[in-house]
């Protein structure tokens, strides 16, 4: 009777021993609970519920539900750590058992057990049913975190690839402005490159026409020399040596009072309106001061001047200046008329020596080297040894000099100037007589350029201000040699001719400053006063003496005094 009940459980597998889990439930309804209110078995559980073990064939129903339920317990007692004690009531098999076999009554009562077990067949299955829709569940879910994860990842794989994107599209953009500024830099130092060129050409062709004049210049000097140089001897000469008296100079002199008439009648043409102050002794109270004591106050200085060898229209121009500012003015009670007008004309004098001082030495200092220095006058007046004696200034200096014998037209002249270089041992570049001036002193300031020299200083043929082919030659040796400062050398007992002179080198080349000679001898050194007065130049130096240490910065106070003095 149980052989069929048996199949069906064999074919049943699992469902046959949960049906049998369920009986045991009904028999210990303890244990059911607990085992309700237990996790539901785990997946691995449940994969291999189909795997339960089916108990042999050869036991009798009731060894095989008994074997079931114990095999159960005792699953259970060790699932829960509990002890397990096996239940027995049948024997295992009739022919191992020795028990007799149960009737066929007590048989038929099992009989309803089988069917109260189809319930549990049920509920198992129900259980199954829902064991196998969570794992389903959990499977979905799983899936489902997997498609998420699998999203995620492609959205952030394509973020990726998008923001790497982006970068090369933002690097081509940065290599692309980089080109297009690198090119419009190029254009441009290009275009710089083509303006400065054009200029160089510009200046290029400027210099070449400028060079190109010079030279026309030059040959024409040279054939003008030459034509000079041809000429007999005695011929050429004459006119240098005898000295022209200027058409200035060669005015007579006249009276202040014809003079003051003259100006009366025509003042605006004869004279030039000065103020000559006589500081705080003339104001608006005192004495008032009249024509014929000042006039003959006047004549007194006028006469000083003049034996101080300062040149007639000089003297006129201060003395005039002074009679304009006094006339009509008042004086102080307690000084003398005479001490008033002396005052005023020595002010007059110190206004014009002064704006003339000049401090060579902070001026050298402050020129690029080398410094040329070309030096022009008349015949004697004392060039050569006036340039020996700045020479020794500047290496007591600490400066190198380099001399220049320009003077090729004088014999002896370039001998002179050896002798001072050896003296004072310093280069001298030197040619033959009679060669051309303008290349002596070019090749005087190549050699200071190159040896880093400090200073050139270029001596000159003396000539009379008349001589018109020698004063071109000295406009050639000036434009060649471009000198930083030209000096007239005055004699100081020149006198009225000091000015004549001054005038024509200044209008050829243009004079920076004076050195007046020979202040030793009996002159009184108007011509100082006359030459600053006239061409209005800096007096640099006074010679008073024919030794290297003869040389005086031009002191106005010292002049004046001089000037003054009894
Ligand atoms: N007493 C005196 N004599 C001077 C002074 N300066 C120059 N001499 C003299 O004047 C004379 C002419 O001087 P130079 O230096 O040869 O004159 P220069 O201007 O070169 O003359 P040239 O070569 O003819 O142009 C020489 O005998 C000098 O000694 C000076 O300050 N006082």
């Amino acid at each position: 009777m149980f052989d069929s009940l048996k199949s069906k459980l064999k074919g049943l597998g699992k469902s046959a021993s949960k049906l049998d889990s369920e009986k045991i439930y009904e028999e210990t309804p303890k244990k059911k609970d607990k085992i309700i209110e237990e996790e539901p078995p785990d997946e691995e559980e449940e994969l291999h519920a189909d795997e339960v073990d089916v108990p042999d064939e050869d036991l009798d129903d009731d060894a095989f539900f008994e074997k079931l339920e114990n095999d159960y317990l005792e699953e259970r007692a060790k699932e829960s750590g509990s002890t397990y004690t096996p239940i027995k009531t049948t024997p295992s098999n009739p022919a191992k058992s020795e028990k007799p076999q149960p009737k066929k009554e007590e048989k038929a009562k099992v009989a309803p057990k089988v069917d109260d077990s189809a319930e549990k067949k049920r509920a198992a299955a129900e259980e199954k049913e829902r064991l196998a829709a969570k794992k389903k569940a959990e499977e979905e879910a799983a899936a489902e975190e997997k498609r998420l994860a699998k999203a995620a990842e492609k959205e952030k794989s394509s973020a990726k690839k998008k923001a790497k994107e982006d970068a090369e599209a933002e690097k081509k953009r940065l290599a692309a402005s980089a080109e297009e500024e690198r090119l419009a830099a190029k254009k441009k130092a290009k275009e710089d490159a083509e303006a400065a060129e054009r200029e160089r050409l510009a200046a290029q062709k400027r210099a070449e026409e400028e060079a190109a004049a010079e030279k026309k210049r030059v040959a024409a000097e040279m054939a003008a020399l030459e034509a000079e140089k041809a000429r007999p001897a005695k011929e050429k000469e004459k006119p240098a040596a005898e000295p022209k008296k200027p058409e200035a100079v060669e005015e007579k002199p006249i009276s202040r009072k014809e003079w003051l008439k003259r100006n009366k009648q025509n003042p605006a043409e004869t004279r030039e309106k000065k103020v000559y102050p006589a500081g705080e002794m003339v104001g608006d109270s005192g004495k008032r001061i009249k024509d014929d004591p000042l006039d003959d106050l006047l004549d007194e200085l006028e006469v000083i001047l003049l034996e101080s060898d300062v040149a007639y229209p000089v003297v006129q121009d201060i003395i005039l200046g002074v009679r304009d500012n006094l006339i009509n003015k008042k004086y102080g009670r307690q000084y003398t008329l005479e001490e008033v007008v002396e005052t005023a004309v020595k002010e007059s004098v110190r206004r014009v020596l002064k704006i003339n001082e000049f401090d060579f030495d902070r001026w050298f200092e402050e020129q690029p080297k080398p410094v040329v220095i070309m030096f022009v006058g008349i015949n004697g007046t004392g060039k050569t040894t006036t340039i020996a004696k700045i020479a020794k200034r500047l290496l007591d200096h600490e400066r190198s000099v380099v001399l220049a014998a320009c003077d090729t037209f004088r014999a002896g002249a370039i001998e002179q100037l050896s002798i001072h270089a050896d003296r004072l041992n310093v280069k001298i570049v030197k040619h033959q007589q009679d060669a051309d001036p303008s290349a002596v002193a070019y090749d005087a300031i190549e050699h200071a350029k190159s040896k880093r020299k400090d200073a050139v200083l270029i001596d000159t043929a003396g000539r009379m201000q008349t001589n018109n082919n020698l004063i071109d030659e000295m406009k050639k040796i000036a434009r060649i040699s471009k000198p930083a400062l030209k000096v007239f050398v005055g004699d100081a007992l020149a006198g009225n001719d000091a000015i004549e002179q001054a005038k024509v080198f200044d209008a050829a080349i243009g004079i920076d400053a004076i050195v007046l000679t020979k202040i030793d001898t009996d002159a009184k050194g108007g011509a100082a006063l006359s030459i600053a007065h006239t061409i209005g130049k800096p007096i640099a130096f006074v010679s008073n003496g024919q030794e290297y240490k003869d040389l005086q910065v031009f002191d106005s106070n010292w002049m004046l005094e001089r000037l003054f003095e009894e």
